[in-house]
């Protein structure tokens, strides 16, 4: 049988919730991923150091006996943000990012940055520290077509804001277009890119030819095939500034299947076969561990794990349950459109 180990891997960009919806997709993400960057759009959001400890306690409370996973916390970026406050949690180990979603860009982003002048304080003493900032990289205005929002956000407000704060370390995070990657691969020292499970896999036609699949709606919203091979090309290049974020997003089935259909895809409890196929297919196996667990922690100035996971791939396919039952109701799994040959080994 084949199989290949790797150091464990992290997910750098998670949405856990709270609740009872922490409680069923915490161990998804605990059994796989050894350190997860979480995403603070709780509602309300979590503003401050204080909240992203209370926060980061909740997580570790709900996490499955003797798992070994570390919640590195994030706090939501807001006008109101103060500069002190956040250089705080950071020295106090709290923090290890701080998410910009532009106002109205994606689920529970109302109180995100309309005005980006009113969070340069903010982002000039995280230049001085060090903390990273992770953007959600899409414009919002009404007239530019949604396709179009994040080769936009780029030039007209992620190039200027690095600009003006030089040294800012940025993850421009669920990248998704070849805008983006280009973006990144000449942006110079202090960016890097998230890549999710799902945007390696599903174009726009798998979201809306034939039938609208509400479970691949997400934001960014994946685009052209040509988009999604560049992708594909930035994360099996072994090019240290493209990594793993799996953008895990659960949300009810019935808030998916709506008339008006809430953006998140859930993917926590298969991304590793995802991508162990999707870098098998491109013939770069090696370069899934470069992926997964070298490059993210280089970025964020951490040690790789030292703890190791092994995958074996198996002739027959392996089947993922189609979704998990929470208090509340069902999350469905992400469904990749075929057979996954990969399973992580249970140690
Ligand atoms: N990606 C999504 O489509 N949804 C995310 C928010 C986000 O990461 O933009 C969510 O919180 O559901
Ligand atoms: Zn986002
Ligand atoms: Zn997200």
């Amino acid at each position: 049988m084949q199989s290949l180990t790797l150091k464990r891997p992290d997910d750098w960009h998670l949405h856990l919730r709270d609740g009872d919806m922490l409680r069923a997709v915490l161990p998804e993400s605990a059994r796989d991923f050894a350190r997860a960057i979480i995403m603070p759009n709780l509602v309300p959001p979590v503003v401050t150091g204080a909240q992203a400890m209370a926060y980061r306690d909740r997580i570790r409370a709900a996490l499955p006996e003797g798992a070994d996973f570390t919640p590195l916390m994030t706090l939501y970026l807001t006008e109101e943000t103060d500069p002190e406050d956040v250089a705080r949690a950071h020295e106090q180990g709290i923090i290890h990012a701080v998410k910009l979603y532009p106002a109205g860009a994606t689920t529970n982003s109302a109180s995100g940055v309309r005005d980006f002048d009113k969070v340069r304080g903010v982002l000039d003493r995280m230049a001085e520290i060090g903390l990273n900032l992770c953007v959600h990289g899409e414009v919002t205005a009404g007239d530019v077509d949604i396709f179009d929002r994040e080769a936009v956000f780029l030039e007209k407000v992620l190039d200027p804001i690095r600009k003006r704060t030089p040294g800012l370390k940025v993850t421009l995070e669920h990248v998704t277009t070849q805008d983006g990657v280009d973006y990144v691969r000449d942006g110079g020292a202090g960016i890097a890119a998230s890549i999710t499970t799902h945007h390696l896999i599903i174009n726009r036609n798998d979201l809306l030819a034939g039938g609208l699949r509400p479970h691949y709606y997400c934001l960014p919203v994946a685009k052209r095939e040509r988009h999604r091979v560049a992708l594909v090309e930035a994360a099996v290049s072994g090019d240290a500034r493209f990594f793993l974020g799996t953008d895990s997003a659960p949300h009810l089935d019935e808030a998916k299947q709506s008339a008006c259909g809430c953006a998140g895809v859930f993917s926590a409890t298969n991304t590793m076969a995802c991508l162990a196929q999707v870098f098998e297919a491109a013939g770069r196996l090696d370069r899934l561990e470069d992926f997964t667990s070298l490059n993210g922690p280089h970025h964020y100035g951490l040690k790789p794990n030292e703890a190791t996971l092994t995958l074996e791939r198996q002739d027959e396919p392996v089947v993922f349950p189609a979704g998990i039952d929470t208090a509340q109701g069902r999350v469905t799994l992400f469904d990749p459109g075929f057979p996954l040959h990969w399973r992580v080994r249970a140690d």
